[in-house]
């Protein structure tokens, strides 16, 4: 690895300072104040506001070197790896801001959930309302597609991993410029998951566009967990920066039986292991140790009260039933701390519950323990995650998710089995879990325990000896996203000739991985070749043109809408088919057509029987229009499947009258209760069906074509009712969960004080929104009204500039017309 001087381009009043603490490349930790005019090229108020917001007042002696490498200052691609809770964000912000005010252009931020997209946007509006630039949100079917254009601030537009991919092709179209600026950095939080299959491949075809297509970018690779950095760094042609910091010691121990052993790494990399302690069970009941044999529950006594705890558990239920056992043996002192506030969090989830709350929930959170798994809704989840962050829950049982998903750091993470679900924990992810103990600024050190059984002895030694995973590339077996890369390319103007794909082709992980193996090979060739006599098999290529690559109209929509070709000609035959006789005497069609072709959401048989055999009126309606006839529950009854329809169209019919009944104001625990289907569950299917109805909308709106033109408006009328997740919520409220931080519960109860719009949220006073929402954190309550004013200074300068372009576009006319009278 190249060395750098950290004190390179520091202010000379500084200079004295830092070399006193020269870095010397260990893992110490140090702090800097950093007094300059300037923060790190940035205004001084920046240094202000991270404090305010983030209270960190220092940086980290590894931040301060990152910032100053040579290759940064350089805006060279970087890429950099750090334990959990190192810190990584605090650099990529930085550079993110520099990007943004100082050198005023766009950025884009990927990150791999949409929790944490939301927790970023939420997180960043108060910047960006300071520093004048926008924060665009981009999950699902939320966020423009083209962006909206403004040029008066730059923007930084915060997405998912699918998200990303369209506003990059988007960028690549329009010459490198993205909602009327240039592109000027692209970060990628979690890179890691490159290596994950689907999304990873995604990932990578995004990353190797931009690599090949466009030099002008910056990018900016983060991670905790990658084995084979290097291998990374040469496909990203970035700088690689790696440390082994962590802020906050993080004990290592297993529990066998009674015991915890605290485990200790030799220089070898051999473990080695030390009694640290037997746990106490004569505080227990008989009751109590039947209940809880493992002692889970006095693991948790043990830190309490003033610390907190994750509890991993290998499956959804079992965090259920984890919790229970947690909260019935953490002793009923518990249940008096904080009683307040508990009744608030209560209350809280009974409005965003539709005036319900789970019974285990209802009981577990007075004694601080909660669970928190894809069973629940995504308003519950964050309720009880913000909860967790302001101490009033001391412990959430949850499934591996959370530790990638969810930024929770605590005091002890308790690990009850090394397996999530079926299969034998991968070592990164039992490292993404570990990571979360310890809380910088809060506590010492932080400890983790996993519960080991004499059957996992071995394996879970191997677990905590194995070296980090490689990062190996999944593109060679996503066939569908290489057409995508490829049609994507094609679409943008990038490429046009099959020798410009095989050349981007080389350009990805997957061929610098497989040309390692053997330096001879043809695979980009053959790939790229192979792809495209596919394509032009499926009619993708415009075949009347010879020597170059042109797609047809429903490829360039594919594109658009960042749907794969074979969905979209789908859409397209079903779409021209539903127009014929389109039923519009209620939503049930549309919301049919808005229904993902790959839905994994299926309904037991008994249910689909019920359902089937009881439709209503509008519903038989559809049924019949789609063919699904009596014959075909009568084969759903003799085989259990049916035969003379697609098995697509039967599946997307029985979720489009899910959506129905949402749709018709049903409460989503009655439907939960209809469908026999979890309340997170239809929740996250909502979320893939707002996903899918925004790119018909963009596909149809691409596309173009005569006899579809009706439906783009049709789809804008259900979209932005998908997107907030709640279909039958009045349309009052949905400019105020447009919000970040807000949905229904918080949304109704805003509504109820008076603040009906988000201009009455951008007014409000910070300590009365608190007193108006059921457990709104002050610092959740400041973020609120930060994202009211960013959203509404937005819309105020989109309409000035559409103001100006107007009048700029009259004056030239009428200054042309003047010429001509001259003229004539
Ligand atoms: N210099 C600092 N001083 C104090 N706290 C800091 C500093 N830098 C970051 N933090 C805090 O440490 C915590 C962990 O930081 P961060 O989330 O950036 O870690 P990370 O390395 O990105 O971890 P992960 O791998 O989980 O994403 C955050 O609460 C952050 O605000």
């Amino acid at each position: 690895m190249k060395t750098t001087s950290f004190t390179a381009d520091i202010h000379p009043s500084q200079k004295r300072q830092l070399e006193e603490t020269t870095f010397n490349g260990n893992s110490q930790k140090r702090f800097h104040e950093m007094d300059a005019q300037d923060f790190f090229g940035l205004p001084h108020k920046v240094k202000h506001m991270f404090k305010k917001h983030k209270q960190i007042s220092r940086l980290y002696d590894w931040q301060i070197e990152c910032l100053n490498l040579e290759a940064v200052k350089n805006k060279e691609n970087l890429v950099y790896a750090l334990p959990t809770s190192g810190g990584k964000t605090l650099v990529a912000e930085i550079l993110m801001l520099r990007e943004l005010i100082v050198h005023e252009r766009n950025v884009i931020f990927i990150l791999p959930y949409v929790a944490l997209v939301q927790e970023k946007v939420q997180s960043l509006c108060p910047f960006g309302l300071n520093l004048e630039f926008n924060v665009e949100e981009y999950v699902g079917g939320k966020g423009k597609h083209p962006p909206i254009q403004r040029k008066r601030k730059s923007s930084l537009y915060v997405c998912t991993l699918e998200r990303g991919a369209g506003l990059v092709d988007c960028m690549l179209a329009n010459d490198g410029q993205l909602g009327g600026r240039s592109i000027g950095m692209i970060v990628v939080d979690e890179l890691h998951l490159l290596g994950e299959q689907k999304r990873g491949a995604l990932l990578e075809s995004t990353l190797t566009k931009v690599l090949h297509f466009n030099h002008n970018i910056q990018i900016i690779g983060m991670s905790a967990t990658i084995g084979n950095m290097q291998e990374i760094g040469n496909f990203l042609n970035a700088y690689v920066y790696t440390r082994d910091f962590r802020p906050v010691q993080l004990i290592e121990t297993i529990k066998i039986d009674d015991a915890i052993f605290v485990i200790n790494k030799d220089i070898d990399g051999s473990l080695n292991s030390k009694l640290n302690r037997k746990l106490n069970f004569s505080v227990y009941s008989t009751d109590m140790k039947k209940l809880d044999p493992s002692g889970i529950g006095l693991l948790v006594r043990e830190i309490l009260p003033s610390g907190s705890c994750l509890i991993f558990c290998p499956t959804k239920s079992s965090c259920q039933s984890i919790a229970k056992i947690v909260y019935k043996t953490i002793g009923k002192e518990v249940a008096h701390v904080d009683l307040k506030k508990k009744e608030e969090l209560y209350k809280a989830l009974k409005v965003e519950g539709d005036g319900k709350v789970c019974p285990l929930l209802s009981r577990s959170i007075f004694f601080g323990v909660a669970y928190h798994n894809s069973g629940l809704t995504n308003a519950e989840r964050k309720l009880l995650e913000e909860s967790f962050l302001s101490g009033i829950l001391k412990c959430i049982c949850c499934t591996s998710t959370l530790a990638a998903g969810v930024n929770l750091p605590a005091q002890r993470v308790i690990i009850t089995s090394p397996y999530v679900g079926r299969d034998f924990m991968k070592r990164s992810t039992y490292r993404q879990m570990v990571g979360r103990a310890g809380r910088a600024g809060l506590t010492e050190n932080g400890d983790s325990v996993i519960l080991c059984q004499e059957n996992d002895k071995t394996k879970i030694k191997e677990l905590l000896e194995r070296g980090i995973e490689h990062v190996d590339s999944c593109l060679g077996t996503e066939e569908n996203v290489v057409y995508s890369m490829i049609l994507s390319s094609v679409s943008t103007g990038c490429a046009s000739s099959q020798q410009q794909l095989v050349d981007l082709m080389k350009r990805t992980l997957f061929i610098q991985q497989t040309e390692k193996l053997n330096s001879e090979c043809t695979v980009a060739s053959d790939l790229v070749e192979s792809c495209v006599d596919k394509l032009r098999s499926i009619n993708a290529f415009d075949n009347t043109i010879e020597n170059k690559l042109k797609l047809t109209p429903i490829a360039n929509a594919a594109v658009a809408a960042n749907l794969d070709i074979l969905e979209a000609q789908k859409l397209y035959t079903e779409l021209m088919e539903a127009s014929s006789a389109l039923i519009l005497t209620n939503k049930l069609h549309l919301l049919y057509l808005a229904v993902p072709y790959k839905e994994c959401m299926t309904l037991e048989r008994q249910n689909v029987l019920e359902i089937m055999t009881n439709l209503q009126g509008d519903q038989q309606a559809l049924a019949n229009r789609l063919g699904l006839t009596e014959l075909c529950i009568s084969q759903f009854i003799s085989y259990g499947r049916i035969k003379n329809v697609s098995e697509i169209i039967w599946n997307k019919f029985l979720m489009s009258l899910i959506l129905n009944d949402l749709w018709n104001k049903e409460s989503i625990w009655t439907v939960s209760q209809t469908y026999n289907l979890p309340r997170g569950t239809i929740h996250s299917f909502l979320s893939r069906t707002a996903s899918h109805a925004s790119s018909i909308l963009r596909f149809t709106e691409s596309l173009n074509d005569k006899k579809l033109d009706h439906f783009p408006m049709l789809f804008q009328n259900i979209v932005p009712k998908l997107n907030i997740g709640i279909l039958g919520c009045s349309s009052d409220l949905e400019s105020l969960m447009g919000l970040p931080s807000v949905r229904f519960g918080r949304a109704t109860q805003l509504f109820k004080a008076g603040y009906k719009t988000l201009n009455d949220v951008a007014k409000a006073n910070k300590k009365e929104l608190c007193n108006v929402v059921n457990n709104l954190p002050l610092k959740v309550a400041r973020e609120m009204i930060a994202s009211a004013k960013l959203m509404l200074l937005s819309e105020a300068e989109t309409l000035e500039e559409l103001a100006e372009s107007l009048r700029a576009d009259l004056n030239q006319s009428m200054s042309k017309s003047k010429e001509n009278i001259l003229w004539f």
